[in-house]
């Protein structure tokens, strides 16, 4: 017999503890969302809200060209906008793009009790965990979205741990994609006045995680999210999507009228293409020029969706905060010092709610 999921407790045992997820949930076969997943209206997607107005891809292979300077504006001026913007010619192989996808879906095609051996406390490293939703038992209604994170230690760790359906393709990804990030972050600080150096790197781009997120189809997208409203928290965050749609970035108000009606703009599948979008982090470091982007995920009744971020963020143990030449120009910290594993904790111990992720290290003026 399929579970009841209108209980929510057993729900929440068979989705959250038992690893089932939502795609266990959805093959059990379900003919409209259980209420755990019914969404405030305001938190709702609706498709015709996204404007069609989207910029074009930026071509990085430029970067070594003639339009040189043009690309710079191009990058810096998407990072001080929207926070989000598609690369081509990323250096990362168009093949790979294509495993990746595939393997993101055998990984999610397996029987639960394969992926559950991935859940957090029983996964056979801390660096590997199988999840649904974002935080579980802090969120009024669940997210319709299962996922697994592999956190980069080593090759020899990978190769150990990660999942045997993913682990190649992941690491090759995250391999093929560190100079497309560090030559991002060269070009946005540069822009800023800073030379970005090794030691830098380390500690603004040293910690990489590759997710691979699995959005099973829905019998109602119009009343739940695949993800809820929120900007990433690292430094920058490389985004595979497929071909599917359904990634919206909220067009940030300057100062606009009061009560005015938030504008969101798709991120349209482009084939071979990478989504590129600016975390909390790198905000803080630009003391507030470059904007992190707000974001969210509706889900479809029509098929399942794959996504496969890598979040380029800071160690632990850095000390982040604005750049000291940015704060010289700019005559005031927007931001305060702090330890990134103190923003991870305050990052990872509430629900999506947009940027106020931010809060934690605002420095409010007087
Ligand atoms: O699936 C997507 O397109 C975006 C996923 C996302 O925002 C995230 O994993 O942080
Ligand atoms: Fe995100």
């Amino acid at each position: 017999m399929a579970p009841s999921f209108h209980n929510g407790g057993s729900l929440f045992d068979f989705v959250v503890k038992d690893g089932n997820g939502v795609k266990g949930m959805v093959d059990a076969g379900l003919s409209e969302i259980p209420e755990r997943y019914i969404q405030p209206p305001e938190e709702r997607i609706n498709k015709l809200d996204a404007n069609p107005n989207v910029p074009t891809p930026i071509d990085l292979s430029e970067l070594d060209g003639p339009h040189h300077d043009q690309v710079v504006e191009a990058l810096a001026k998407a990072a001080e906008t929207l926070g989000f913007f598609q690369v081509v010619n990323h250096g990362v192989p168009v093949e790979l793009l294509e495993r990746l996808k595939d393997s993101a879906h055998h990984f999610f095609n397996q029987p639960p009790e394969k992926k559950a051996v991935y859940l957090k406390g029983v996964s056979p490293s801390p660096f590997v965990k199988y999840e649904t939703s974002f935080v579980p038992e802090m969120e009024k209604a669940l997210e319709w979205k299962d996922y697994v994170s592999m956190v980069y230690t080593g090759d020899a760790d990978a190769i150990k741990y990660w999942p045997e359906k993913c682990k190649e393709s992941a690491l090759e990804y995250l391999k093929t994609s560190t100079e497309m990030v560090r030559r991002i972050l060269e070009v946005l600080l540069g822009k800023l006045g800073v030379t970005l150096d090794n030691s830098m790197c380390d500690r603004y781009i040293g910690t990489k995680m590759v997710n691979m997120n699995f959005y099973p189809t829905c019998p109602n997208p119009e009343l739940t999210v695949g993800v809820g409203r929120h900007s990433d928290m690292g430094t920058l965050t490389v985004l595979l999507q497929d071909g599917i749609g359904g990634l919206y970035v909220k067009v940030e108000d300057e100062g606009g009228a009061a009560g005015r009606k938030d504008e969101w703009i798709e991120i349209p599948p482009i084939p071979n293409a990478l989504v590129i979008n600016v975390g909390d982090t790198l905000q803080i470091l630009s003391n507030g020029k470059y904007k992190s982007a707000e974001h969210r995920v509706r889900t479809t009744s029509m098929q399942s969706r794959v996504s496969i971020p890598i979040f380029a963020t800071p160690r632990p143990m850095d000390k982040i905060g604005p750049l000291p030449q940015v704060v010289e120009k700019d005559g005031v910290a927007r931001y305060r010092e702090f330890l990134f594993e103190e923003y991870m904790n305050n990052f990872f111990g509430k629900a999506h709610e947009g940027k106020k992720s931010l809060d934690f290290a605002q420095i409010t003026s007087p």
